[in-house]
């Protein structure tokens, strides 16, 4: 039975970069390791749906802050029995976003806070009515929003099929969401966050983090 580490933060945070080293980290010491990043393009109905919403087709469906996130949850609903086979099968399961990127942007579309209610409507849709895995820690990238704009954009113009979607080109929107993780991560909704400031070196964060995986793992033996 492992352990379930959740990377998450603004679009161009470097989330994928951040994944990809703490899988290099834990596998340097031995570990093994599964990663997943959510929304499963291309492998999930509901995720693919949602981001042609994101890119216009639909009709209204983008507009509706509620089926939006309904659509990402079900594709955790649909990935939920791997999921848990990933977790029984090895030492760390490394998630790029999960259930608590549902709840900073839909609460950040909907102009609230974490106590406006749609966070926990995400909860209780996520975690209770799914029953998907509780992560064991939630590492938030604490970046600036004008900075993770400029990394969004920079691979926009440099990687083929990475156009910003109607979330990554709304300024205020990323602006509010880093407003509402901050609050998740203050009050260690769910379980335990960590937050990693802007300026630390990917390499170096995902040391610190594949020794704390070592250390829940050797307690849990
Ligand atoms: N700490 C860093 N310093 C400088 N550049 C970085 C850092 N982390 C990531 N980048 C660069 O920023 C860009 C976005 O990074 P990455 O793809 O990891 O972000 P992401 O959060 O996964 O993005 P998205 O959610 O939009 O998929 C990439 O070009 C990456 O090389
Ligand atoms: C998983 C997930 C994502 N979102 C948001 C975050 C992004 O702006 C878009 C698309 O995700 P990507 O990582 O940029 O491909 O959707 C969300 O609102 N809820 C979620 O569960």
């Amino acid at each position: 039975m492992g352990v379930l580490i959740v990377v998450e933060g603004l679009d161009g945070s470097g989330k994928r970069t951040l994944t990809q080293a703490l899988c290099a980290a834990l596998v340097s010491r031995g570990l093994t390791v599964s990663d997943l990043a959510f929304p499963r393009y291309g492998k999930s109905q509901p995720a693919d749906i949602a981001a042609e919403a994101l890119r216009g087709e639909h009709g209204d469906l983008f507009e509706s802050v509620n089926a939006m996130a309904a659509l990402w949850a079900l594709d955790r609903y649909e990935a939920k029995r791997d999921l848990v086979e990933r977790i029984r099968e090895s030492d760390v399961v490394v998630l790029d976003r999960y259930v608590a990127s549902n709840a900073a942007y839909s609460a950040a579309r909907s102009h609230q806070s974490m106590d406006g209610g749609l966070v926990e409507w995400v909860r209780q849709l996520e975690f209770e009515r799914f029953s998907l895995p509780i992560p064991t820690l939630q590492v938030y990238l604490d970046v600036p929003v004008s900075v993770a704009e400029d990394r969004a954009q920079y691979r926009e113009s440099t990687e083929v099929g990475r156009d910003r979607d109607a979330y990554e080109r709304d300024s205020t929107l990323q602006s509010r969401t880093a407003g509402v993780y901050a609050e998740l991560a203050r009050s260690e909704w769910v379980s335990e966050w960590s937050v990693i400031p802007n300026g630390v070196d990917p390499a170096a964060a995902a040391e610190q983090l594949a020794d704390s995986c070592t250390q829940r793992l050797a307690r849990l033996q």
